[in-house]
């Protein structure tokens, strides 16, 4: 039997481009990286009064490349900081609008992929949906519990691809994503490392808002008393505090950039306090790596790298000599989520999955 062709828009927005693909089924067919000039989002108060902006940019870049997107089957976003839920592939629907124009849980720019899929789809007559968002909550009760009554534990991740990773591991090993027991590590301006076991991510360090190792320009994990300190210091206002966890941490803080590429030149060229951070990076991964293991309590099927950090082989070389004790260490850098929106949105096309609902009734979120 033919298979039928549907061709599917994805957008995935990040904080200075807009990456953009069209699918004919699983192949791609066409892919942009559209770069915003730093001086032109800034004059837009909000990530979310971009929207028309990016839209308008999106849409023109379809005409000029040729693409009649009356053609289109679907459009399909990448999600942004929602309610909590559960991964797979969303319809969007009007609360989940609302949500992504407040920010449920806060300013993050693929707040916008879900409204301008919803805003192209809607005026196309066809179906809209999100993948797999930053926010996908399937963590254990017990990993929620942080030591402190009135705060939980959040899972905030990159969980399109990790779980694209994951699924693509799964299928090199001739076994289906939930027989597995895998620990991923996505590397890419924020680190996250997923527990997956048997298909859900069961705990996750919080990758936006402080949790787990630094990374090129996050703090993670910091000591608790002295950041308390600080921010009673006087010396600092509230935007200035987040921002040294975000945006002015890890790399960016300690030397001034957040590109692993100079980095690493820097440490060639004999830079001691390059190579003491970067190693560093590297431990704080390492032993985030091993606790994860501790979770899946030493049954682990292997250890995935992922993200743009992972194109460093000395980076990866350093982490490994950490961990690889523990299971195989699986290298995949860079990210595939412009395919792995395609995919989600396909797998409902074809009935393989139906799509989830927003927001999704069965999720329960204790807060003791
Ligand atoms: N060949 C390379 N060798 C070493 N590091 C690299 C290489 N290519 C990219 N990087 C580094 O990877 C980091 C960016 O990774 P990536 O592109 O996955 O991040 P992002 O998409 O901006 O953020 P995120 O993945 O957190 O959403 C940068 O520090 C960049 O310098
Ligand atoms: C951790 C969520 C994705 C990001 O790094 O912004």
């Amino acid at each position: 039997m033919e298979l039928k062709e549907y061709r599917i828009l994805v957008i995935n927005p990040g904080s200075t481009s807009t990456k953009i693909g069209v699918f004919d089924n699983e192949r791609s067919i066409f892919e942009k990286t559209l770069r915003h000039d730093s001086e032109k989002l800034n004059t837009y108060p909000h990530i979310i009064d971009q929207y028309d902006f990016r839209k308008q940019t999106i849409l023109e870049t379809l005409d000029q490349e040729g693409i009649n997107i009356s053609k289109l089957s679907a459009v399909c976003g990448r999600g942004g900081l929602l309610r909590p839920i559960e991964g797979g592939t969303y319809t969007v629907n009007d609360q989940m609008i609302e949500d992504l124009r407040k920010g449920f849980a806060g300013q993050h720019a693929s707040n916008l992929g879900g409204i301008i899929a919803f805003e192209i789809a809607d005026a196309l007559n066809i179906p809209a949906f999100i993948v797999d968002p930053v926010v996908v909550d399937e963590m254990e009760e017990i990993a929620k519990i942080s030591g402190v009554p009135s705060i939980q534990r959040r899972s905030i991740f990159h969980a399109l691809n990790q779980k694209a990773v994951a699924r693509r591991v799964a299928s090199d090993l001739n076994k289906r994503y939930e027989e597995l027991n895998l620990i991923v590590t996505h590397m890419g301006g924020g680190i996250t490392v997923g527990v997956h076991r048997n298909g859900r991510v069961i705990d996750v360090n919080n990758g936006l808002h402080g949790d787990g190792p630094f990374s090129p320009e996050r703090a993670g994990t910091v000591p608790a008393g002295d950041l308390v300190s600080m921010c009673y210091s006087g010396e600092y206002f509230r935007e200035e505090m987040m921002k040294k966890l975000v945006g002015q941490g890890g790399l960016v803080g300690y030397l001034g950039t957040n590109d692993a590429i100079k980095v690493e030149k820097m440490v060639e060229s004999g830079d001691q306090k390059a190579a003491l951070i970067y190693s560093a990076m590297a431990y704080q991964i390492a032993k985030e790596i091993g606790s994860a293991s501790a979770v899946l309590k030493g049954k682990v099927d292997a250890i995935v790298l992922t993200g743009g950090l992972a194109y460093g082989k000395k980076f990866v070389k350093e982490i490994s000599s950490y961990i690889d004790w523990i299971a195989d260490v699986l290298v995949f850098p860079g990210e595939n989520e412009l395919q792995a929106l395609a995919e989600g949105a396909l797998r409902v096309l074809r009935n393989e999955e139906e799509a989830k609902h927003y927001p999704n009734e069965k999720m329960v979120s204790k807060v003791f």
